[in-house]
């Protein structure tokens, strides 16, 4: 559990993150989604305690980040996979962190392999690929089999597979009852992965919601084919249903494809279409977040 409370954080004269609050649950993937410069960092950077607040607060498991004892026991975080020693070997960094943390160096061996980094564990991480840097973040995050999981844009650098990868680890590891929190700025990935989504700019909370809810609010129309349209919309139209014409039959607002099955039924009309259409929820999030854009380009500045 990630609690976060009337969070602020200042840089001079800028506010990179504003009263912003949450809760983050245990069981599930919750997306935390923003454009580029919404305050997704800084308010991971808090909860981890590398920032401190200017307001509010953040708290880990029911403590501020810092009382907690060892603890990359309990909370796994993939923040920066470029702030790690070039000049060490990928399993000498995860000893380093398991020694601290009165780990074995077993665990060690354990999440090089599940990361997939076995065979390269006695390279030095100046050699790795972005990619490999990620998994090795990642090894690191997982290496307290922490109740608690922060990654910040961790599908950066890998390849498709990676991202298929790291999805499905994300997903287990929820599955399991622990809490997970990963930031992007893509909701085309988040749909894939997260179960619920915190949607931020300017650092304000603009939108919280599970995946599904999200869904059927964009929900469009539906779309009908039928044997008798002058019928179908008819019918349709009696019932409340707003009609409108389309290239592929009709579209339909205002009534459920499964409302809009029964009433066909009952007046006998065929069917050869009946599809429920939502608008892209990459478009409907880019609206969303339209006025919290910090750059943007030419056309619309
Ligand atoms: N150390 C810092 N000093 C000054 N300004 C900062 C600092 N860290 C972040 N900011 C500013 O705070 C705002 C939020 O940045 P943050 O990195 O948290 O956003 P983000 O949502 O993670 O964006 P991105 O997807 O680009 O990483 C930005 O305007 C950024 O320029």
């Amino acid at each position: 559990m990630i609690e976060v409370s009337e969070l602020t954080k200042r840089f001079g004269r800028r506010t990179a993150v504003d009263r912003l609050s949450f809760t983050v649950k245990p069981g599930r993937v919750t997306g935390f989604l923003g454009p580029n410069g919404a305050g997704k960092s800084t308010t991971m950077r808090m909860v981890l305690g590398l920032d401190r607040p200017d307001r509010g607060s953040a708290r880990v498991l029911g403590r501020p980040y810092d009382r907690i004892a060892e603890p990359l026991r309990h909370v796994g975080a993939l923040l920066d996979a470029g702030a790690m020693h070039p000049g060490l070997a990928a399993r000498d960094h995860l000893i380093a962190l398991a020694r601290a943390n009165r780990l074995g160096a077993a665990r060690v061996d354990t999440v090089l392999e599940r990361v997939g980094l076995t065979d390269v564990g006695r390279r030095r991480i100046g050699g790795f690929s972005l990619g490999m840097r990620q998994r090795l973040g990642i090894a690191a995050a997982l290496l307290g089999e922490p109740e608690v999981l922060l990654f910040d844009e961790p599908v950066n650098g890998l390849d498709p597979e990676g991202i298929r990868w790291i999805r499905d680890l994300m997903r287990a590891e929820a599955a399991t009852g622990r809490t997970v929190l990963v930031s992007s700025h893509l909701m085309s990935e988040m749909q894939l992965t997260a179960d619920h989504v915190l949607v931020i700019g300017r650092g304000r909370l603009i939108l919280e919601s599970s995946m599904a809810d999200l869904a059927e609010r964009f929900r469009r129309d539906v779309l009908v084919a039928a044997a008798d349209p002058v019928a179908a919309e008819s019918a349709f139209t009696e019932a409340g249903g707003v009609v409108a014409p389309d290239p592929e039959g009709m579209s339909v607002t205002g009534l459920t494809a499964e409302r809009l099955g029964e009433i066909a039924l009952r007046h006998g009309i065929t069917l050869h279409r009946l599809t429920p259409r939502s608008a892209s929820l990459e478009d409907s999030y880019l609206q969303l977040t339209a006025d919290a854009v910090e750059f943007r380009t030419g056309e619309e500045s």
